[in-house]
């Protein structure tokens, strides 16, 4: 569990992270999200005790980092897979790792095949791809076999293995009852991982809510309906409330609803569907209306 409460962290006069109050769940996996700056990475360091707060707490299974007495073996984190020492091996790391926080040796090996990379852990990492990088810091993470894990953009620059494996390690960390925190801009990717969603943007909280509904409170998630009466039909859906646009001579398009109230009203007035389906926006969709006015660094959208 990491549990956030009034986290602030001000760099001079910039204000990297606002008041930051929420609370994480093992057994999910939730999604960081957030435009470039919006304070992703700030957070994740003040969660490991990398940075300290100007104001509020973040604390790891109830205490700040600081004070938990065996941190590797309560919270792995792979924040930059290239800190590590070039000139040694991905398995004398671990080695090192491991023994200055009293692991097992026999446990390096176990993380080395968990990440797949048992066969290249005697070459230099600073030899290692990026992918291997990653892998290698993923079993750093892992090694205490902690309750917590925190990864700040696994996914980058991995090919699509790479991204598939990091998705399904994820999805099995959690289903083990961990408490899984991952940042990623790859929306297609999160909409397949999360459960949950924290969408942040200029340090201040825009949303903390299951992905199922970030995506139903999405302008673009709405109902379809083809009906020879389409006119009837918008005068009833308007007088419950919904918003409905009118497409055409018998199609409409509600928003604010579901399948199921729609349909009810229709048959409640004896108005024949020729459709009834639901449309879904993507997460990036969704994503791209929440953050609309939190992107600090970026070319003006596209109108589609
Ligand atoms: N050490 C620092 N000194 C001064 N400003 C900093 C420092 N670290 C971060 N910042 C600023 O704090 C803000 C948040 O940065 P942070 O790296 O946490 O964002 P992010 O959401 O992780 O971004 P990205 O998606 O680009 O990785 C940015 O405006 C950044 O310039």
């Amino acid at each position: 569990m990491i549990s956030l409460r009034g986290l602030s962290k001000r760099y001079g006069d910039r204000t990297a992270v606002d008041d930051l109050s929420l609370e994480l769940r093992p057994g999910t996996v939730t999604g960081f999200l957030g435009p470039n700056g919006a304070g992703k990475s700030t957070t994740m360091r003040m969660i490991l005790g990398l940075d300290r707060p100007t104001a509020g707490v973040a604390l790891v299974g109830g205490l700040p980092y600081h004070e938990i007495r065996d941190p590797l073996r309560t919270v792995g984190a792979l924040l930059d897979a290239r800190a590590v020492h070039p000139g040694r091996s991905g398995r004398a790391h671990l080695l090192a790792l491991a023994r200055s926080n009293g692991i097992a040796r026999s446990r390096v090996e176990e993380v080395l095949e968990t990440v797949g990379m048992a066969g290249a852990a005697g070459r230099r990492a600073g030899a290692l791809s990026l992918g291997m990088s990653q892998r290698l810091g993923i079993a750093a993470a892992l090694l205490g076999d902690p309750e917590v894990l925190m990864f700040d953009e696994p996914v980058n620059g991995l090919d699509p293995d790479g991204v598939r494996w990091i998705r399904h390690l994820m999805r099995s960390l959690a289903d083990e009852g961990r408490t899984v925190f991952v940042s990623s801009h790859l929306m297609s990717e999160m909409q397949l991982t999360a459960d949950h969603l924290v969408v942040i943007g200029r340090g201040r909280l825009i949303m903390d809510a299951p992905l199922a509904e970030v995506i139903a409170r999405s302008s673009l998630t709405a109902v379809v309906v083809r009906s020879p009466h389409a006119g009837d039909l918008s005068v009833r859906l308007s007088a419950a409330g919904i918003t409905v646009e009118r497409r055409g001579e018998n199609e409409l398009v509600a928003t604010g609803t579901g399948l199921e109230q729609v349909g009810d009203l229709a048959h409640e007035a004896g108005i024949r569907l020729h459709e009834l389906s639901a449309r879904e926006a993507s997460l990036e969709q969704a994503y791209e209306e929440l953050t609309a006015g939190s992107v600090e660094y970026g070319a003006p959208r596209a109108r589609v």
